[in-house]
């Protein structure tokens, strides 16, 4: 998504500073700290293991809670209410478009202070992530779950209607055309769809991006703020368009727009084709396991002669500065430094299909051997290294980026069910043009 920022144009750098090492080593007893996230399933498991791992390379000194809080809208908006009445977790992860309102929030501690402070070198994080996440290039949030959209293919649907699985659509056409060939009916039912997304806000910005467009205005809020978004444009229309198309023809059921719902069709395997993040593969191959192979492709473009790339997804973890002792604040700095470490890395990547922020997790024996006999996790790494950087592929700023994707959801499911997708789109653009009014207003202030 989109909440991310480079390092041009923005001034604001977090909030606070990091207190020194030896906060820690001065404490008495056990630091606890609480961390607050996001997942569930496969990649909840691995968050578990994660903290199993730090608490017992820490015992007697710093103890880790993880606390799951729902989605990523869910997260952020528990943690809103922490921060309004005083009790907030000591770390939280936050998804990619809520990085702005993060930084303007002023609530936490960015973590180059820490590494700054420490002499610790954040050289092996990914370039492309640490640009995302930084600003003048000072790093405000640990980058942890970093993820690109993907094409999920159901291998033996395509064998089975003649489809070369490793030939797979490029762009929405040729999608539709794919899906046509890879519904099946029986008796007036389907069966079988060939084609299937939840109606989410992100491949909609995915796929503004691919197309080489803006998100929203001033060069997707790089040059100034951002006042409005461009999902009205031609490529937001084209992509509700095409959604309504999709599930009018019958090539893909209308799941609505939790992530969730249109998963569990792609798992069951009555779906041939999917869109999703690669956080899902995991996941995915271990439901599939017995049924069919999961493959991944490239994310789609919208049209076949776009230019454009896709936008960095996941989310960051976030140290919070209000209320925590500084002997917390440094053990949850100790906390996300481990949670970026090569071992840890390689473990979250093969454990989640989320692709590893250090560079140096891929180089290690136990996430080759893991890639060598899963090459679907590499699609997503592939597609980082092949894209450019571009304002249109570096998603846009927006500090109500997250009530934008609704609008944008909200669009997308009028269109779906029968409202004019120009129509649908722009009413959806005008409902939240007073709200980034309104937040550019505080922000200005
Ligand atoms: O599902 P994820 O973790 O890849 O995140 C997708 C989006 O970037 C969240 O805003």
């Amino acid at each position: 998504g989109c909440g991310g920022s480079d390092n041009s144009g923005d001034k604001a750098t977090g909030g606070q500073d990091a207190p020194g090492a030896d906060a820690l080593d001065k404490a008495s007893g056990v630091t606890k700290v609480t961390f607050w996230h996001g997942m569930k399933g496969a990649n909840g498991a691995a968050v578990d293991k994660l903290v199993k791992a730090f608490n017992s390379a820490n015992t007697g000194k710093i103890e880790v809670t993880a606390v799951y809080q729902g989605d990523y809208d869910d997260t952020i908006t528990k943690y809103k209410t922490s921060v309004q009445q005083g009790n907030t977790p000591s770390v939280v992860q936050i998804y990619d478009i809520g990085s702005r309102f993060m930084i303007d929030s002023k609530q936490t501690v960015p973590v180059q202070s820490f590494a700054d402070k420490d002499g610790y070198s954040l050289g092996s994080i990914e370039p492309n992530i640490a640009n995302y996440y930084s600003i003048d290039g000072k790093l405000n949030s640990m980058p942890f779950n970093t993820s690109m959209p993907l094409l999920y293919i159901n291998k033996e649907a395509f064998v089975k209607a003649g489809l070369d699985p490793l030939k797979p659509p490029t762009n929405l056409d040729e999608i539709m055309a794919a899906a046509k060939k890879l519904t099946i009916k029986q008796g007036g039912k389907t069966v079988q769809y060939g084609f299937n997304a939840a109606i989410y806000g992100w491949f909609m910005e995915q796929l503004i991006a691919q197309s080489g467009t803006t998100y929203c205005d001033n060069e997707n809020g790089r040059k100034d703020l951002a006042t409005k978004v461009n999902f009205a444009d031609e490529q937001g229309v084209k992509i509700a368009d095409w959604y309504q198309q999709m599930v009018k023809l019958g090539y893909m059921p209308n799941t609505g727009k939790k992530t969730d719902d249109a998963q569990a069709v792609f798992k069951s395997g009555t779906s041939a084709m999917h869109l999703e993040s690669t956080g899902s593969l995991r996941g995915y191959i271990d439901a599939a396991k017995g049924k069919f192979t999961v493959l991944t492709a490239p994310f789609p473009k919208v049209g076949a002669s776009d230019t454009g790339g896709p936008i960095i997804g996941g989310a960051s973890l976030w140290v919070d500065g209000q209320g925590h002792s500084d002997a917390e604040k440094r053990a949850s700095w100790e906390f996300v430094k481990f949670a970026s470490s090569p071992e840890q890395q390689a473990a979250w990547h093969t454990g989640t299909g989320y692709f590893p922020i250090n560079s140096k997790a891929l180089d290690l024996p136990a996430d080759k051997a893991w890639v060598a006999q899963y090459p679907q996790f590499t699609t997503a790494i592939t597609q980082l290294h092949n894209t450019k950087p571009s304002n249109p592929s570096s998603g846009c700023i927006l500090g109500v980026m997250p009530q934008a994707r609704k609008a944008a959801e909200d669009g997308i499911e009028k269109a779906v069910l029968g409202t004019d997708p120009q129509k649908a789109m722009t009413a959806a653009a005008d409902s939240i043009k007073p709200q980034i009014d309104q937040y550019n207003k505080t922000v200005k202030k």
